[in-house]
């Protein structure tokens, strides 16, 4: 084992001497693996870890090399106002691009990022300013004051500088607010909105960072070439970028680079191999490719990465105390109409699974919303929280009209929820879901977070993770990984996270499931507590034991409608909840 804080001091000091002791062809080859990784980098952020495939990086690269290009050799404008340009642009196009495709769902974001590719490919092609497919000729060198980054030793410096700048940046951003956002993308729009996420903003944000990535290996590209045509902005490269990802680990931030690595490398032994065999070995390198990619896909579908990081020890990091808490909100005072259900109905399509009901739920009680299979419980919840439209009626929450707002806002107001398939990221740790609660109480931005600005408000975030965890019995398994938990656990993990968002309404879809007896009574011991404390709760759950000794009042639903409502006794006794449930209460 290996410590990770020696690896990388080892990967840094490799850098800086490989100049000293390595031929200037590999200096150069080492100045192209800088750059593709800047690229291979943005994707592990935007496809590894966002779970959105794009083929269009390449032609990112291409408008920023293009844009430096042209400025500094048809206006002679300095490089460095060239590289404004160039990420301006890319931004610009990212956004607009990214604004267009990204509420595309399945397969249609790939397939429009290969038509944007092509689509750019073909321009630069055609574009009399840009030379067509002879390129741009004599791009001159990048020089800050004195120095020249005309040698390829310079240029392997300034590349390699930003390259780690660029992963530093994303390792702090991972480990920020935002990140956890990116990291729960996989986890679906639900989730996200649960605890107050912006997906598609978040889409957004990373479809641009991923760009600007792009944007910024295209400028060094370059000023370090000094001639650019449109070959290398092609989606076949877009493919072989991609490639990389998966060579070097798609979710792993030191992946891009390792997977640029080996790729650059082995096409370079390629090109020196394959005139040896054939005449025409530019094909047989795309046939070597596919095999490879079929290969990786076959038998290391994870990567070359988390093989390494199985032999890295990497201790994590201790939660801080006395840091101070989140700011919390004022809970309204008991007996105060909470959540107010009019006359709600959902149809879907000619059915109706939730039929004109009505009910309440006032501040500081528990109440039990039962009834059978397909009753229409869980609709009614996701109609609450905003996870699904209402057909008509109305749903007040705290007063205030939450029928069409969205699942952010109404999350925002102070509702949060678990769900009855549970949504955690089973990659992440407890304390990391629990963290991804606390997304409206805290606000560092993407800067921050990727500049380590936000370390105080982060901690007290950790901080308050921790006591949730401590509150559901999880403290001690806080490092474990949520997908280690059994299912029923993730349940109470899930409990952990809403509480973390300071709820005023905490709505539960069926807690108890999959728990033990012992497990049982320590939850419902949580909720009575939680009562005590003024938080009002709205719970689904098929235990009839565990709700009968549990809630203030019980809502029954039969058939999308309600049946009955009443308190425990009233309800186990009445003999049309009896007969609903084919006397399963009696
Ligand atoms: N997205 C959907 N599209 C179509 N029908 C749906 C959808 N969601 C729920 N339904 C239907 O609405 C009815 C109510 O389902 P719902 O899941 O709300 O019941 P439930 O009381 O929560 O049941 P269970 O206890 O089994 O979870 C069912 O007939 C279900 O098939």
């Amino acid at each position: 084992m290996i410590s990770a804080r020696l690896l990388s001091l080892i990967v840094v000091v490799v850098l800086l001497a490989l100049p000293v002791v390595g031929s200037p062809f590999l200096v150069t080859l080492m100045s192209h693996v800088g750059v593709s990784s800047l690229v291979v980098l943005g994707l592990v952020l935007l496809t590894g870890i966002g779970g959105m495939m794009s083929f269009g990086q390449a032609a990112f690269v291409g408008i920023a090399a293009y844009t430096t290009g042209w400025l500094t050799t048809a206006l002679g404008w300095s490089p460095w106002l060239g590289l404004v340009f160039a990420l301006a642009l890319t931004a610009v196009s990212a956004l607009a691009i990214g604004a267009i495709t990204l509420r595309l769902g399945g397969h249609f974001l790939p397939l429009s990022t290969i038509a944007w590719g092509l689509s750019i490919y073909y321009l630069f092609g055609n574009l009399e300013p840009l030379g067509r497919h002879s390129g741009l000729l004599n791009i001159p060198p990048i020089t800050l004051g004195p120095v020249s980054f005309m040698s390829q030793i310079a240029m392997y410096y300034l590349i390699w500088v930003v390259v780690l700048l660029a992963t530093l940046f994303s390792l702090n951003l991972l480990d920020s607010r935002e990140g956890r956002a990116l990291r729960l993308l996989r986890g679906g729009a639900h989730l996200m909105g649960s605890v107050g996420m912006d997906t598609f903003g978040t889409r957004l944000r990373v479809f641009l960072i991923a760009g600007i990535f792009s944007g910024l290996a295209g400028w060094l590209y370059a000023h370090m070439t000094r001639f650019i045509s449109p070959a290398p902005f092609d989606v076949k490269i877009s493919i072989e970028y991609l490639l990389m990802a998966m060579t070097g680990g798609a979710s792993q931030v030191a992946g891009a680079t390792v997977g640029s690595g080996l790729i650059v490398l082995i096409k370079n032994w390629l090109q020196d191999f394959l005139p040896h065999l054939t005449d025409n070995p530019a094909q047989l390198e795309q046939v070597a490719f596919a095999l490879m990619l079929l290969l990786i896909l076959r038998f290391a579908a994870g990567g070359f990465m988390p093989m390494v990081l199985k032999r890295v020890r990497s201790t994590p990091r201790t939660v801080k105390a006395n840091v101070g808490g989140l700011p919390t909100r004022q809970l309204p005072p008991r007996g105060e109409p909470v959540l107010e259900v009019e006359a709600v109905e959902r149809r879907f399509g000619g059915l109706i699974a939730v039929n004109k009901v009505s009910f309440d739920v006032r501040a500081g009680e528990i109440v039990g919303l039962i009834g059978p299979n397909g009753a229409g419980k869980s609709t009614m919840f996701n109609l609450i929280t905003g996870t699904l439209a209402v057909s008509s009626g109305t749903v007040r929450f705290l007063g205030k009209d939450a029928s069409r707002l969205s699942q952010r806002e109404i999350a925002r107001l102070g509702c949060a929820r678990t769900f009855q398939h549970v949504k955690l990221r089973p990659g992440m740790t407890l304390l990391d879901n629990v963290v991804s609660g606390t997304y409206l109480r805290t606000g560092a931005g993407y800067i921050k977070g990727g500049l380590r600005l936000d370390r105080l408000e982060e901690e007290r975030a950790r901080h308050e993770a921790l006591l949730r965890l401590g509150q559901v019995g999880l403290a001690d398994r806080a490092h474990d990984l949520a997908g280690d938990l059994p299912l029923g656990q993730q349940r109470v993990l899930e409990i952990a996270r809403a509480l973390a968002l300071d709820p005023v309404l905490l709505i539960l879809d069926e807690p108890a499931a999959g728990l033990r007896k012992k497990e049982k009574d320590a939850l419902a011991t949580l909720l009575r507590k939680l009562r005590q404390d003024g938080l009002t709760i709205l719970i689904v759950e098929h235990d009839m034991d565990f709700v009968m000794n549990l809630v203030d009042r019980i809502v029954v639903m039969v058939f999308g409608q309600k049946l009955r409502e009443g308190d425990p006794a009233t309800i186990r006794k009445d003999p049309a909840v009896q007969e609903a449930y084919l006397g399963g209460l009696a």
